[in-house]
């Protein structure tokens, strides 16, 4: 099997770059360059999402054990990520290639107006032949402002960026059927878009230096998947993993793509933190709205209450009667007028269907 997606975006882990003693590995880092800048030549686009910021910065600096955590953290990846992209820049340009820094923040993602500017910069940079590196701004990123870790970043840029596939490279060969130190455990080969529930055999545990863990992976490359982008998660320290992993001859967890979204309606999936107001639906509404292969909008008689605030363009969550999120859409007006039409017939759609991205599929 030989996989021919075109443009393809890699997201390393900190487990994957960093040795056992935190600080970064340069050998691996070198060794991936090597297959990044082969699939380059391959015709592939690559966009690079790579941690490893903080553990470049401890090869550099010693923080005094009084520096709380936040400081820590934000003294290090400022220091290190200089590091970090110095060894891409150099190992890239070994082999005749440019790459580039891009920092972003979970508000970029946001606000459509940043979303899109940095969407424009991308294209710009592939049309250019450059490999974009990308990396969380973890100096301005702090607690609740944060990415739940590097997985999620990759996600909403494959999203963005309509990407054939995204790979995520840990320090396991992919997803077991338990923990994976345990002999009686299987790999999941693949894994189908109908699949919710990863929490019976994934745990919450996290490797040495990792952030979120495998089970914040699994529910970001589900719904990367159901977004129409491949995903696969392999061993980033497996020799030539990547040019391996795409000719199908190493071990790996594909989670199977579901049907193409809009541009608009991924940019949707990803928006739930920045949802301003809850609208709660009847039964009936649910069901119109989850019918696989109709193309409905939400009307206001399907709506029984209305909580927060909206403008027209905000983007609103829906909720079911017995409190299950249905999904995200974009308000075609503001909750003053919506609030007034609850239960009315005849009135304009609150989410044009257009603009309305349902949890259990794209429809
Ligand atoms: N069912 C499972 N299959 C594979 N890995 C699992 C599973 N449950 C928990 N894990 C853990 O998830 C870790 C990888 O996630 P993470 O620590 O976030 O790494 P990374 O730095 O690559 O993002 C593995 O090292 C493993 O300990
Ligand atoms: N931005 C941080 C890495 C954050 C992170 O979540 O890493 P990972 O656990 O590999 O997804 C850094 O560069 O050190």
């Amino acid at each position: 099997m030989s996989l021919t997606y075109k443009r393809i975006i890699v997201k390393i882990g900190s487990n994957v770059l960093t040795q056992d003693n935190g600080l970064p590995d340069t050998a691996r880092i070198r060794h991936l360059v090597e297959q990044l800048a082969a699939l380059k030549k391959l015709g592939r686009e690559v966009i690079l999402v790579s941690s490893g910021a903080v553990a470049s910065g401890r090869s550099l600096v010693q923080v005094s054990d009084k520096a709380d955590a936040v400081t820590s953290r934000q003294l290090l990846a400022a220091v290190g990520q200089v590091k970090l992209l110095s060894t891409y820049a150099e190992l890239f340009g070994q082999h005749d290639l440019v790459c580039a820094q891009v920092l972003v923040t979970k508000e970029d993602f946001r606000d459509r107006v940043h979303y899109l500017n940095m969407q424009n910069c991308f294209g710009a940079l592939l049309q250019n032949n450059i490999i974009p590196i990308v990396n969380e701004n973890d100096v301005i990123s702090v607690t609740e402002l944060m990415f739940t870790d590097n997985d999620e970043l990759a996600g909403l840029i494959a999203s963005m960026l309509n990407a054939d596939a995204l790979l995520i490279l840990s320090n396991v060969n992919g997803i077991y059927t338990g923990d994976p130190k345990d002999p009686s455990s299987e790999l999941i080969r693949e894994i189908e878009p109908t699949t919710t529930s990863f929490s019976s055999f994934v745990t919450t545990q996290r490797s040495q230096f990792g952030r979120g863990g495998m089970i914040t992976k699994c529910h970001m490359a589900h719904k990367v998947a159901q977004l129409g982008i491949a995903v696969h998660i392999a061993n980033g320290k497996t020799e030539n993993v990547l040019p391996r992993l795409l000719s199908g001859e190493v071990e790996n967890t594909r989670f199977i793509p579901y049907k193409i979204a809009s541009g608009k309606k991924k940019w949707i999936a990803h928006s739930e933190t920045a949802a301003k107001g809850v609208i709660h639906i009847n039964d009936g509404a649910k069901t119109a709205l989850t019918t696989p292969g109709k193309a409905i909008s939400l009307l206001p008689v399907g709506i029984t209450k209305i909580s927060g605030e909206f403008q027209k363009g905000d983007i609103i969550k829906l909720i079911d009667e017995h409190q299950k999120p249905v999904g995200l859409g974009l308000a075609e007006y503001g909750s003053d007028k919506a609030v007034e039409r609850i239960g009315q017939k005849n009135q304009k759609p609150l989410v044009h269907y257009d603009y309305l991205f349902l949890n259990a599929e794209i429809s």
